[in-house]
Order: C-alpha cells, then sequence, then structure tokens
C-alpha cells in the first residue's frame, strides 16, 4: 500500500473529524441561544431538556479531547458494512451525536449498534467488510489501521496500516493507565457489555485487560441505565491510592464521572488510611475470626465510665450498683445496636430505680413523676450520657490499645502470638488494616437515632460525634459522585453497583465491608488468583461467598496478555511453575526479541546504578525500581545520590520510581529493574505470588540484580 493511498485516506476521515467538531460547535452555539431564550422566557420547557443535553455533549467531548488527545480522539472507529446492511459508513466514537436533522452522526461506543465494531471478527464478521481505527491528535487524523474482516465481499475498498492494537500495545507507558476503547478484543467485549445481572466474574492472568475491562464496564453500565447507577451510585475498588491513581483518568476519558473511585483504604466514607501494616499483622486484622473479637469489644464497658449511680428521692437512698447496672445493660444490648438504644437509656435505668422506691413519702408519688423528675435531673442525665455515652467505632477500636481489654476480647479466639503481635500494631494514624475494623464496629454500634426519628427522650444524643470524621480532604473524590454528598450513615452505604478490582488481595474483613456497601448492588468482580497476597485463600473465598449471597455469578475468562513481552512473560510463567503456584497462563502476543537479564554482582549499589541507566537509555517510558521492603529506605538514598537520574526521578510524572513489590500491584511499566528478588520472595508467606506479579509489570525490559547467585 503506497503512501498515497494512506495520505488520501486521512484527508477523506479528516473531512468527516471536521464534520463532527462542527457539529459540536453548532449544538453548542444552539444550546446556549436556547437557553438563553429559556431563560428570558423564564422556563425550560421540553426544547429546554434538549438543550442541555447538547450542552452536556459538548462539554463531555471538550473534556475528552483534551485527556485523552495524544492517543484516540472523540471518533475512532469506522465500519463499512456489506451493501445490504448498510450503504454508508457508520462511525462509532466515545459519545453519541446526530447531525443538524437529528440523524445519527456519531454512534457511541456502548450503544447496541456499536457492539459489532468489537464482535466483528475474520470467522464471523457479522456483515462488517472493513474496520477501520482512527488515530487522532486532538481534532486531527494522524493515521488510520485497517483490518479487512470480509475477504469474500466484492470491494475496492482501500486497507491501510499495520494493525492498531499492535501500535498502541507497543506506546511508551507514562505514569496512568489509558482508554482502550478503540481497540477491545471480542472477548473483553462480552465482558463490558454482559447483561447486568447479579456477578460478573472476569479472572484472567497477568495484562489480560481486567482492569481496563472492568472500567469500561463501568461506563458501559452508566450508558445502559444511567438513572439507576447515578442515583444509586457506582463504587469502584482497587488496591491502593497509588493504582486508583493510575486508573483514574479512564473513566472521565470514557465520559463517565459519576463513580466513586476507593482504594481499600478509604471505602468507609469520612476515613482515608494509606498506611500498610506488616504483613503478619496484616494477616491477623485481615482474618474473619476478627469480626468475633470486635462483637465482644463493641460489648464493652465504656473504660473509664462510672459504675456506681446514688440518688435521694423524697426518703429513700437510690442506688444503681454493679448488679443494676449489669442488668440495665444487658438488657440494653439485647435491644439492638448499642447507640441505636441511647433513648432507652434512661427509661431502662428509671424502671430499675423505681422499684428501690419505698418510703411512704415517695410512694405518695406516681412513677410517672418519677420519671418526669430524673429526666430533668442534671446528676442523672450526666451519670447515664457517660454511663451509655454514643460510641464512635474508631474510639471503641482505639479500647483495644488497654492490653488487659484486648487479653479478655481475644480470649479462645486469637493465639497468644496474634495478640502479641496486634497488641504492637496500633499506630498514630489507622492503617488500610484497620479500616475494615472500624467499619465492622460501626454496624455493631450503629448509629444513633436521627433527631426526628427520636422520641422525646432528653438523652436522644443524637449529634454523633461520627458526623465529624467527614472533612473537606476526606471527599477527595467527592467530584466523582454525581449524587448526594456521604452522610456516614449506615442506611446511605449502599450502592447500585460495586466494582472489585484485583479481588484476590481482599481479606476476609474487607470482603465484609465491601459486602455491606453492595447488599442490593449487581457486582463486577476481577481478579486472578495466582496473584493473590493473601495467604489464606480459602478463608477469602468464604468471605466473598458470604459478601454476594446468593446472586447469580457469570463467569468470562481472559486469555491474552497484552502488557508484557512474549519474552517477559516466559520468564514469569517459568518462575510461576518452578515455585508451584497454580497460575492461569495467558497468551502473550508481543514480541520485542529482548530477554530478562540476571546480573549477580556483590556490589549491588553500582549494579543497580549500571541496569537502570541502560533501561532508561534503551526505553522511552517509565521505569520501576522494585525493592525488598526493608530495602525501600535505601534504594531511595541511592537513587537521589546518582545525579545522571535526578531529573527522570522527580515530581508526580517520574519516569523513574522506587517500589516494593505489593506497590506494583495492577501498575505496569517500559522498564522493571528487581533488586534482591530472593528477598521479596522471603518476606511475607505469599512472597512467591508478589515476585510473580512483579515479573509480570514490564512492557520491553526486565532486569534483576541481586548480590548472590
Ligand atoms: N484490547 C486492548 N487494546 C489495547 N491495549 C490493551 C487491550 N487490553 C489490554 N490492554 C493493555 O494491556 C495492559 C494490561 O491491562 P490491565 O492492566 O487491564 O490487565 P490486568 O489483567 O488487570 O493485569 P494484572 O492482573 O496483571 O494487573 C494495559 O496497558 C492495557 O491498556
Amino acid at each position: 500500500m503506497n503512501e498515497d493511498v494512506a495520505a488520501r485516506e486521512i484527508a477523506r476521515e479528516q473531512e468527516f473529524v471536521d464534520t463532527v467538531y462542527r457539529q459540536l460547535e453548532e449544538s453548542t452555539r444552539s444550546a446556549q441561544e436556547l437557553a438563553a431564550e429559556g431563560r428570558a422566557r423564564g422556563q425550560l420547557g421540553h426544547e429546554g431538556g434538549l438543550v442541555e443535553r447538547d450542552a452536556m455533549v459538548y462539554q463531555a467531548a471538550r473534556r475528552m479531547a483534551t485527556l485523552d488527545a495524544a492517543h484516540e480522539g472523540l471518533v475512532f472507529g469506522r465500519l463499512d458494512m456489506r451493501a445490504e446492511i448498510d450503504e454508508d459508513p457508520r462511525y462509532v466514537g466515545r459519545i453519541g451525536l446526530r447531525d443538524g436533522n437529528r440523524d445519527v452522526l456519531l454512534i457511541d461506543w456502548r450503544a447496541p449498534a456499536a457492539a459489532v465494531f468489537y464482535q466483528a471478527t475474520h470467522a464471523d464478521p457479522h456483515g462488517v467488510i472493513r474496520r477501520r481505527i482512527l488515530r487522532c491528535s486532538g481534532e486531527t487524523v494522524v493515521g488510520v489501521e485497517d483490518d479487512l474482516l470480509d475477504s469474500e465481499a466484492e470491494t475496492d475498498l482501500p486497507v491501510v496500516g499495520e494493525g492498531a492494537l499492535m501500535a498502541q500495545l507497543s506506546r511508551a507507558r507514562d505514569r496512568s493507565m489509558h482508554s482502550i476503547v478503540a481497540t477491545i478484543q471480542a472477548e473483553q467485549d462480552r465482558a463490558i457489555r454482559a447483561p447486568n445481572k447479579g456477578v460478573v466474574l472476569i479472572s484472567g492472568g497477568p495484562g489480560t485487560g481486567k482492569t481496563v475491562v472492568a472500567l469500561h464496564r463501568a461506563a458501559f453500565l452508566l450508558y445502559a441505565d444511567r438513572r439507576r447507577y447515578e442515583t444509586g451510585g457506582v463504587l469502584v475498588v482497587g488496591p491502593s491510592g497509588v493504582f486508583m491513581r493510575y486508573i483514574e483518568r479512564v473513566l472521565p476519558s470514557l465520559g463517565e464521572t459519576a463513580v466513586a473511585l476507593r482504594s481499600l483504604g478509604d471505602v468507609v466514607d469520612g476515613l482515608r488510611a494509606t498506611r500498610r501494616d506488616d504483613p503478619r499483622v496484616a494477616e491477623v486484622k485481615g482474618s474473619a475470626v476478627m469480626a468475633e473479637l470486635l462483637r465482644r469489644t463493641a460489648r464493652q464497658h465504656v473504660p473509664g465510665s462510672p459504675r456506681e449511680f446514688r440518688i435521694f428521692y423524697r426518703d429513700d437512698v437510690i442506688v444503681l450498683g454493679t448488679r443494676d447496672l449489669a442488668q440495665a445493660r444487658r438488657q440494653l444490648l439485647s435491644m439492638g445496636p448499642r447507640n441505636r438504644s441511647t433513648t432507652r437509656v434512661a427509661s431502662t435505668l428509671i424502671d430499675l430505680m423505681w422499684r428501690q422506691v419505698r418510703s411512704e413519702r415517695a410512694r405518695e408519688r406516681t412513677k410517672e413523676d418519677f420519671a418526669e423528675e430524673m429526666r430533668t435531673n442534671d446528676a442523672f442525665l450526666d451519670f447515664a450520657s457517660s454511663w451509655w455515652p454514643v460510641l464512635d467505632a474508631a474510639t471503641v477500636l482505639g479500647w483495644l490499645r488497654d492490653t488487659d481489654l484486648l487479653a479478655r476480647v481475644a480470649d479462645g479466639v486469637l493465639d497468644d502470638e496474634a495478640v502479641r503481635l496486634l497488641a504492637k500494631s496500633w499506630g498514630e494514624d489507622l492503617s488500610v488494616d484497620d479500616v475494615p475494623l472500624v467499619d465492622e464496629l460501626r454496624y455493631l454500634l450503629g448509629d444513633p437515632p436521627l433527631v426526628n426519628d427520636a422520641d422525646e427522650d432528653p438523652l436522644d444524643l443524637a449529634d454523633s460525634s461520627l458526623q465529624e470524621l467527614t472533612t473537606a480532604a476526606d471527599r477527595e473524590y467527592a467530584g466523582h459522585r454525581a449524587w448526594s454528598p456521604p452522610t456516614n450513615r449506615i442506611e446511605d452505604d449502599g450502592y447500585a453497583h460495586v466494582l472489585i478490582d484485583e479481588a484476590q488481595d481482599l481479606t476476609p474483613m474487607q470482603w465484609r465491608m465491601v459486602g455491606r456497601r453492595g447488599r442490593t448492588a449487581t457486582w463486577t468482580i476481577v481478579g486472578d488468583p495466582a496473584q493473590s497476597s493473601w495467604p489464606v485463600p480459602a478463608e477469602s473465598e468464604r468471605a466473598r461467598a458470604q459478601a454476594l449471597g446468593d446472586k447469580p455469578v457469570h463467569s468470562f475468562h481472559l486469555s491474552t496478555n497484552y502488557r508484557n513481552s512474549a519474552e517477559i512473560y516466559r520468564f514469569a510463567a517459568a518462575y510461576a511453575e518452578r515455585v508451584g503456584l497454580d497460575a492461569d497462563l495467558p497468551n502473550a502476543v508481543r514480541s520485542t526479541g529482548v530477554e530478562p537479564r540476571e546480573v549477580v554482582d556483590p556490589d549491588l549499589e553500582a549494579a543497580t546504578r549500571r541496569a537502570l541507566g541502560e533501561l532508561v537509555g534503551a526505553l522511552e517510558g517509565t521505569v520501576g525500581i522494585v525493592v525488598p521492603v526493608a530495602r525501600r529506605a535505601e534504594a531511595n538514598r541511592w537513587l537521589a545520590s546518582w545525579p545522571e537520574f535526578a531529573e527522570l526521578a522527580r515530581g508526580d510524572d517520574a519516569r523513574v520510581v522506587v517500589l516494593t513489590g505489593l506497590d506494583t500491584k495492577g501498575l505496569e511499566f517500559d522498564g522493571i529493574l528487581v533488586v534482591e528478588p530472593a528477598e521479596i520472595e522471603a518476606e511475607s508467606p505469599a512472597g512467591r505470588a508478589t515476585l510473580y506479579v512483579v515479573y509480570t509489570r514490564a512492557t520491553q525490559q526486565m532486569v534483576t540484580v541481586s548480590a548472590h547467585s
């Protein structure tokens, strides 16, 4: 195919793309005019609805064009069909658009009419003769890539290009993930468009597109039933803040903003944790038995609360002693979550006290008189509210810092070693693994009744301190949420759809936490068991099954690795087999001719420096230096002291970064430099799976460096 043909085809497509952008301008102008007119008339009727929609479409398109300008633009696909199906070409884009006559100009990629763009194959062309992908930079078409799907069709359509998929896979990586909307493959498309019932479970080995497929599915669901998901909310959960930042631009670039993106440390509204516990501690905190330990904790006496109350009533001294209070506690706890019973405390105590009223002078009064007097008695009110205060979950978790209390509630639940680890683990701030514990306690304690559903009891302590957990910083992602802001109340925790990425890493306690947010939701769950860093998979499986209840599960499997070069993935797969990981081994399609290198050099620092120099010299994009946790500080010091990399290692979009094995989950780099892989393998019970994850992060080149062979 000569270059003239390619240039001519590009020029033709440019004409169409120009028409699309002109139409956008046009729609906006008329939208603005109509809006102004509507405002002048003081109303927006049916026309007004259309105006607003056009204006929104325009805004969305603008944002997308700037966000992903370097990759695919607003218009990215064209189908030429058999003449008996459609004589005109069909264009597919990130949003749908109509021309002045309201005829379809551009089909939204999520619309049923666009499905054929992804599902047509050589074996089954679905009436498509030629599929074309347009590469744009901003509003300019810079290339076209064609696939002739129906070679038997009589056609004079020219076929240009080498294949868009390979071009996209070979591009240099920056620090964020991109949309794959133009090159979604047929097996991925089936998972993206799966009917929204129950649970869609997407599995597949490393680099098979699980994350991108899940995100495109979120965008698809919002398109298919916008009203439901915008009001009910979509929760997307990934392993870490770094990972969430890595994927965060994909949804907006698909036109979606109504999604809450959360890392495991900030699933609970109002809490944000980034600190990770040592793996052994995380194993204790994540285990399902913590639920029993916390159930006991939530029933404890409030530390430091009064254990007795005395009051003089007429001729009687009334005493609420240990036994009475124990009885009152049992009674209140049997009525449901502790905070919900705050409105019943006064009446429960008054009942017990009234039984002690004996004197004649007192008996002249009725129980109602007595109750009335107590309800206005400051000493009684003070006692009741400090004996049975509204409890906030984080405070109750803090009770476990008391080693006696911890030993009491852990008796028969945790062994001595686990108790010791837990006792040492509490930091100044919450860790990622503390968050599900706080959430568990929130549900055990319950929310205090709201003012308007409480009765007239003066002990209605409805202004819960839980409310204070919400701050502006807690809602960094609030912009992603089109529905009402978080209230931190249990009844508002639920979402209409819950999407879990890297699901193999959720601990049982984390499954309980996300499960509470998806009781009535549909779910998308993606993961790869071989990459799991949780040491007791069977326990996690059980917790997952519980979280999902009896929802029907529809499974999809992805089988092609689009990330790693074939050379790198061969190395990783051989490792997985050698160490006995029961790995799902996908087929890596792209070969670079560059094998991974294993360097052994007693001077680890010099060898690392040399290897890094070679990688940044050979590659255009990012390089990750992956080190054992114990060497992270040292490796950062090395990097800071090497002047030749100072520029590359600076800033949020640095090309070179230092990470631990767990930090690399879900991410990818052009080059990976693994320092002391044997130590990464040895540093945690699931170290082999972690090292397998590390070995599957590079797109182009990988080097390992060890001091000893
Ligand atoms: N159809 C596709 N077209 C272009 N690129 C794709 C396609 N599918 C996947 N990719 C690319 O392959 C890489 C891996 O995708 P992704 O991270 O979603 O895989 P994953 O299965 O979640 O990986 P892992 O489990 O190893 O973290 C990404 O760079 C993604 O953009």
